[in-house]
């Protein structure tokens, strides 16, 4: 469901990559789009009117529309029998729906036929996270984005691209999807502003994370920035723990952590970059040193994921694989 969109169409991707075991796909979008044909792996599949879908032909759904799409169509999908993986906000602060990062808590899973993905930010940071606190215990975490502008969709990049050619072509720049411009500037804004002056995107990533870690108390904080990349969202990331923890220590862990490549070889240059980190399945994690701050119970690292792998396609399709 979504299927021409950013989200959607890595789906088909990541599918056909990882042979997920299909009789058959079919693929859903607005009415819009119903009855276009998308090119795939297994060949041009006709696009389907997903208001319209019959869900009891279907085994599992990925939902990549909305959050109030998901609202309004995720009970017709689960009362037909039919497995949902939500990638849209809609359920993951539902205690009775699990909020999924394979690598972390699949047993959260339970028999729900519901289950929410999380947001691209949140399971980025989770990756390297989780280990360390299960060996360290995390007493603060402290994060600073830099997400791409496919956070926002496929819209989000037609709007970095056209913005670019029209300042270098000295035209006027019109912004839609963004609050501002977005070439050659950074916004420190994603989604609404709350009552505590947080964005809904900086408390995603506090109310998501306790979540997952199921650690309802956790000291967690952030500040989402968006830049003018294309893809990948990185992270620096800041922690004090209850252990002490030495950089070293730190990066055998993370080396040998599923879904993490290390890049840490800065006599070389080798560190996490949006450009490296672009398409691949692993969260390149580096620039591991002891923090100044809270000295030996400290460390400060910055990762960068594929916010649409990641952060969203690859652990949807994760999760349908555990199912
Ligand atoms: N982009 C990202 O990095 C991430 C996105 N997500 C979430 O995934 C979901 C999809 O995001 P993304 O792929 O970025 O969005 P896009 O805007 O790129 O795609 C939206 C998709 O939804 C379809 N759609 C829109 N309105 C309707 C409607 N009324 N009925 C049926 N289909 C509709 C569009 O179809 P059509 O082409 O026909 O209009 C398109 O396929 C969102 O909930 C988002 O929050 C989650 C994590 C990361
Ligand atoms: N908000 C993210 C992408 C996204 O869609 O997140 P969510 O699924 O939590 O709305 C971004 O703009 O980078």
């Amino acid at each position: 469901m979504g299927a021409t969109g950013a989200v959607g169409r890595e789906i088909i991707e990541v599918l056909h990559d990882r042979n997920f075991p299909m009789e058959s796909l079919r693929l859903f979008a607005s009415e819009r789009s119903a009855g276009k044909t998308i090119e795939t792996p297994s060949g041009a599949i006709t696009i389907e009117n997903a208001d319209s879908a019959d869900y009891s032909e279907l085994d599992i759904a990925f939902f990549a529309i909305s959050g109030g799409w998901s609202k309004a169509n995720a009970k017709k999908a689960t009362d037909a029998g039919c497995y949902v993986v939500d990638n849209s906000s809609a359920f993951r602060y539902d205690d009775e729906v699990p909020l999924v990062v394979p690598e972390i808590n699949t047993d959260a899973i339970g028999d729900s036929k519901l289950i929410a993905n999380p947001n691209c930010t949140t399971a980025i940071a989770a990756i390297p996270l989780y280990n360390l606190h299960r060996e360290y215990g995390l007493k603060k975490v402290i994060i600073s984005t830099y997400q791409a502008t496919s956070g926002a969709g496929a819209a989000g990049m037609s709007e970095l691209t056209e913005e670019t050619m029209n300042y270098l072509d000295g035209k006027e720049v019109k912004n839609k999807v963004f609050a501002h411009p977005i070439a050659f500037n950074t916004i420190p804004h994603i989604d609404s502003f709350q009552d505590n002056d947080y964005t809904r995107e900086e408390m995603k990533v506090v109310w998501e994370t306790r979540k997952i870690f199921s650690e309802p108390d956790m000291a967690i904080s952030c500040t989402c920035v968006r830049i003018p990349t294309m893809r990948v969202h990185g992270e620096s990331i800041v922690i004090e723990t209850e252990k002490a923890i030495s950089p070293e220590d730190a990066k055998k862990l993370l080396g040998e952590t599923e879904g993490i490549d290390l890049k840490d070889d800065i006599e070389n240059n080798v560190y996490p970059m949006p450009l490296t980190a672009t398409k691949k399945y692993d969260v390149e994690v580096g620039r591991i040193r002891q923090n100044l701050v809270f000295g030996d119970h400290g460390l400060e690292f910055f990762v960068c994921g594929d916010q649409i792998l990641k952060g969203a396609a690859l652990n949807a399709v994760q999760i349908a694989e555990k199912l």
